[in-house]
């Protein structure tokens, strides 16, 4: 089984910072301290409402990671949020700073997480020359999607690089033991299996934790996971460091 690449998804650093003023905790300290402990990169998900990562935010992880090599910043978010406040616009914002990878996700501003895929029965054609625009800057371009072939298909129709496959239902079956859990497995799984035919990347991610990353990773030739609330959640308890060094050993295994 060929490594995983673990992506550390920064949102909830943000979100302590911001619950005073000032900057503590230091986000990019702590993509620095991730980063010592081996993730091989950085996730970030700017909302309009910048109720975690903001503008700033963006910026200056990019100028962090954007000299190291082997190590890249994936930005993730809703590629029709407008401008609000300070908040320049999604793609406004990756255009500025130029990520590794964009992750598009079709979040509306009020929703509490990403909690679904897109629809591109309904959404392709107006994301394909958005693909286009991000890619032709040298911007690897990945859609959040539900683990469905029929729509993994549409993925590929409309220029994606990768997708990332949603994995909070199978984290929630997986919390519970449910019977459900087996079928959404092998639902990731086939749709893995048909990206991968496709020449699609695959990339994972929401809800994974040290409990049901181990399994997660039987997902065929699965690139990238991108893990965040788990990991700062985890990192209470034992550090970011530890923290990070435990799911590195999972996603290198
Ligand atoms: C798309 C996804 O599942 C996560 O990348 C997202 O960043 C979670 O957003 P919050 O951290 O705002 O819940
Ligand atoms: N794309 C998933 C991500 O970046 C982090 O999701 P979570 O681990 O915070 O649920």
């Amino acid at each position: 089984m060929s490594k995983t690449a673990l992506s550390v998804n920064l949102n909830k650093v943000a979100l302590l910072r911001n619950s005073r003023e000032g900057n503590f905790p230091c986000v990019v300290e702590h993509a620095k301290v991730c980063l010592d402990a081996g993730a091989d990169g950085i996730t970030v998900h700017p909302r309009p409402d910048q109720r975690h990562i903001r503008p700033h935010d963006v910026y200056d992880l990019a100028e962090l990671v954007r000299p190291l090599d082997g190590i890249e910043f994936n930005v993730e978010g809703n590629p029709f949020a407008e401008s609000l406040g300070d908040y320049p616009g999604f793609i406004e914002l990756v255009e500025a700073t130029k990520p590794d990878q964009c992750t598009l996700v079709p979040d509306s501003n009020d929703q509490l997480t990403s909690d679904h895929g897109f629809d591109l029965t309904r959404s392709g054609d107006e994301l394909r020359p958005i693909i286009k625009r991000l890619q032709d800057q040298g911007i690897r371009v990945s859609l959040f999607m539900d683990p469905d072939v029929e729509q993994i298909k549409l993925a590929k129709a409309v220029g994606a690089d990768r997708i990332e496959l949603y994995t909070g239902p199978y984290a929630e079956a997986y919390k519970l033991q449910s019977e459900q859990l087996e079928s959404i497995y092998q639902a990731h799984y086939k749709a893995a299996e048909a990206a991968n035919e496709l020449g699609l990347g695959v990339n994972a991610g929401h809800d994974l934790n040290l409990d049901n990353l181990d399994k997660y990773r039987g997902i065929p030739q699965l690139l990238e996971v991108s893990i965040g609330h788990a990991l700062t959640v985890d990192s209470l308890a034992m550090g970011m460091r530890t923290a990070v060094e435990r799911y590195r050993v999972i996603c290198h295994k």
